[in-house]
């Protein structure tokens, strides 16, 4: 391999000689006349070219330790790619990577060789053409010296010419001829002198061109050492980045080698163990051969076993198949019979729902005959702007909703309720009417009919009696009602008046004034709170042609002002006054509702306008409707609940059957029929007490009077009355009224044993109810006719 120093430092000597042989003939030239500026800038350019000499060997001395500290990591690198390739197996891999690696070095020097080669060449063509020109210097040089020479001599020779011819003039005119003589050597002074110059301006201008030429050189040399510096650092760079790449690479293909290495290491050990389990396989599988021969002829003898109780089974087979055959005919019989006993069943099933139908039908007419208020239950969904809020009703059924207590949690938070129905956040103003169309019609028919909404302000009783934008025939609950005619009633409402009407959309007009001049006021519970209770009496008179019975029905539509806790409408002022008058006609309502449920001798009617309004329908013989709003909302638990137990009270009233107005010919006859039939009733009633009375007197000796025996039938039989009326509805209901009402234990157990003691025949109470319906009376007005 070449060094470096050996390499490129050899132009730039030869260069270095060069200008030295230029500057020592400068100096010689000096001593022989050369001006001192031509020697001045050869030094300087000697000089140069030194320092340039010294950088250049400088820079190439660090390039070589460059390219050998390289060449020494490639060794190593090599080195440890030969100790992994002994080590392993595929040692191939590495001395193939090793080899190309080897030929892109031996590539990178071979053309870093070129290059230098080429450098070298173009220095040798410097240097041959300084040469040359110090040839051509040295000859114009050498040849001015020659002229200088020549004309130093015949200077001389003149001047000896002139010394002779001066020393024989000197004789004839000394005088006159050394002045021409003088005359003739300033002359040939002048012009050597003139020729000196000439001779010293064509140096300056050579020396010029030289100088030039020398800075072109020196230019052409900076850009040559340039380009060569730009090309190594690229060089370098590359080299530098290659040596990365590799570096990287061997790390990897190294890591590569060692996961291999564990791998074929595992594998050798698996295998090794393998190796060691086929040998044992090898050794247990003669055995297990032995084992299955043996086992084999076991088999054998097996199968001839089975084969011949196979025969036997076929045998056997072929009997039980005729007894299947026997079995299946016998079996299609019973299916067929199966079928004809299905039918009934199918035909039962299809009636079902009929039945179902019919059953609620003749739920309802009990209830009708019972006389209860009809207790309704709707649950006003939540205003779009408070959907998130939470619900208190845990469940919405049919019949029943269970609401619970946000401050208590588990089963004791809850507690549901038993109404006739409960309608449900979604269900629509339509649902509500097809449920209670009957009801409304039966006005038709002559019975007085009251609709009455009951809750809290804000839970939506107006919206339940009128629908959302007020009375209009697609909303309101109400409105097929038709033959309308008004009847003149002396209302007990001061103001209050009295239209006639002929069509349905006359009650609407007359509902929509009414609603319009009813007092409506904004509270922190309901922008639009109901400020007044609201009360439709519409009077309705028909007449049957066909019969001539003629009949008068009432439908009132009552939809009261809201119950409410001031603090939470928090009205002041107007409003306040309003709501105390709200709650106080409330509460007297309540007081009503509290004395007919106790079946109380005095029941408070007189105590407000409402109630008084309320009475006919109350505790006279109309069908009541009481819808119950609630808000299914947190905040409103205490008022619902308090709406809820309110409800569960007024659904225990009895009012007795309705009475209808109508009176035809059919039920003239009828009502002579029921009192020919008291009649003998009650004959037959005399005979029993007096055959009771007789018994009684041979077992007894003190006789009960005759006069006092009816009056004792007549207290039993009323005390029955009692129980029996008690049982069919207090008792469920006066468990309720002991919640809310603090009505004890205690009370009511009292009035359960005087039921289990009056000893009353079921018999009994059915020829009661029968009897109320036919005349239809009321049960405590069928006991004072008694
Ligand atoms: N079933 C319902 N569906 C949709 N919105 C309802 C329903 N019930 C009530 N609302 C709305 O709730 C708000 C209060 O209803 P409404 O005025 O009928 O209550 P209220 O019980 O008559 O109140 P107040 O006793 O204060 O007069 C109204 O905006 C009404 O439209």
């Amino acid at each position: 391999m070449m060094t470096s120093d050996s390499l490129d430092t050899a132009p730039t000597q030869s260069l270095l000689t060069v200008v030295n042989g230029i500057l020592e003939e400068s100096v010689e030239r000096r001593n022989g006349e050369i001006p001192h500026r031509v020697a001045c800038l050869l030094k300087k350019v000697t000089q140069e070219l030194e320092r340039r000499m010294s950088t250049q060997a400088e820079h190439l001395r660090t390039q070589n330790n460059l390219f050998k500290a390289r060449e020494e990591k490639y060794q190593s690198r090599i080195r440890v790619l030969e100790a992994l390739a002994s080590g392993t197996k595929d040692g191939s891999e590495v001395k193939k990577i090793k080899e190309e690696q080897k030929k892109l070095d031996e590539n990178a020097v071979i053309r870093l060789i070129k290059e230098q080669e080429n450098k070298n060449l173009e220095i040798s063509a410097f240097k041959i053409e300084l040469e040359t020109a110090k040839r051509t210097y040295g000859l114009q040089f050498s040849q001015l010296e020659e002229e200088t020479k020549c004309a130093k001599e015949e200077f001389t020779l003149k001047a000896q010419e002139h010394e002779h011819q001066l020393q024989e003039l000197r004789e004839e005119d000394k005088n006159l001829e050394i002045s021409a003589l003088k005359h003739e050597l300033e002359t040939t002074k002048k012009t050597y002198e003139e020729r000196c110059s000439l001779l010293e301006e064509e140096y300056e201008h050579r020396l010029e061109e030289y100088e030039h030429r020398l800075e072109e050189f020196r230019n052409e040399a900076e850009r040559i050492e340039e380009e060569r510096k730009k090309a190594d650092e690229r060089e370098i760079n590359r080299l530098m980045k290659e040596h990365e790449d590799n570096k990287f690479e061997i790390s990897s293909l190294k890591e590569e080698l060692e996961t291999t290495k564990e791998t074929y290491e595992v594998k050798c050990s698996q295998l090794e163990e393998l190796k060691n389990k086929v040998k044992e396989l090898e050794v247990s599988s003669e055995s297990k051969y032995q084992k299955w021969k043996m086992k084999m002829n076991q088999l054998q003898t097996v199968v001839e076993f089975q084969f011949s109780s196979l025969q036997r089974m076929k045998l056997s087979w072929e009997s039980m198949k005729q007894s299947v055959v026997k079995e299946q005919t016998a079996y299609a019989e019973e299916w067929e019979r199966l079928g004809a006993n299905l039918k009934p069943m199918a035909l039962a099933a299809a009636n079902y729902h009929a039945l179902l139908a019919e059953n609620k039908k003749l739920f309802n007419e009990i209830q009708e005959l019972k006389g209860n208020i009809r207790v309704y239950c709707r649950v006003r969904p939540f205003l779009s702007e408070k959907k998130e809020k939470q619900s208190i009703v845990e469940h919405i059924g049919e019949n029943d909703l269970v609401v619970a207590n946000p401050s208590k949690e588990g089963k004791d938070a809850l507690r549901s309720f038993k109404f006739n129905r409960v309608f449900g956040h979604a269900t629509t103003q339509a649902e509500v009417y097809s449920d209670i169309q009957s009801l409304i019609r039966s006005v038709l028919d002559g019975y007085n009919v009251c609709i009455c909404a009951y809750g809290q302000t804000g839970s939506g009783k107006t919206y339940t009696m009128t629908g959302p934008n007020g009375a209009t025939s697609e909303t309101i609950v109400f409105f097929p009602l038709i033959f309308l005619q008004s009847l003149p009633n002396g209302l007990a409402v001061p103001d209050a008046s009295l239209f006639p009407v002929k069509t349905p959309p006359d009650v609407l007009k007359l509902m929509d004034i009414g609603l319009k001049n009813r007092a409506i006021g904004a509270t922190a519970m309901n922008e639009r709170s109901s400020r007044s209770h609201s009360v439709v009496s519409i009077h309705v008179r028909g007449k049957d042609s066909k019969t001539g019975s003629t009949m008068v029905g009432n439908l009132h539509l009552v939809d009261l002002a809201g119950s409410e806790r001031v603090d939470r409408s928090e009205v002041i002022g107007d409003r306040l006054k309003e709501a105390q008058h709200i709650n106080k006609s409330l509460a007297a309502l309540g007081d009503v509702i509290f004395a007919l449920s106790q079946k109380s001798p005095h029941v408070p009617y007189r105590n407000s306008k409402l109630t008084q309004l309320l009475q006919t329908s109350l505790g006279g013989q109309a069908k009541t409707l009481m819808f119950f709003q609630i808000n299914s909302d947190v905040s409103s638990y205490s008022e619902t609940l308090s709406t809820l137990k309110f409800a569960e009270r007024v659904a225990g009233i009895e009012l007795g059957a309705a009475r209808s107005s109508k009176e035809g010919k059919d039920v003239r006859e009828l009502m002579e029929q029921v009192s020919s039939l008291k009649s003998a009733l009650l004959a037959k009633d005399e005979d029993i007490e007096r055959l009771q009375l007789l018994k009684g007197s041979n077992r007894k000796r003190n006789l009960i009077p005759r006069s006092g025996s009816s009056k004792h039938f007549d207290d039993h039989m009323h005390q029955n009355d009692f129980s029996h009326q008690y049982e069919l509805s207090g008792g469920e209901i006066g468990k309720h009224i002991a919640e809310t009402s603090g009505f004890t234990d205690s009370d009511f157990d009292g009035r359960s044993s005087d039921l289990s003691d009056s000893g009353i025949a079921p018999g009994t109470e059915t020829d009661g109810s029968e009897n109320s319906s036919i005349t239809g009376g009321t049960k405590s007005s069928e006991k004072m006719e008694r």
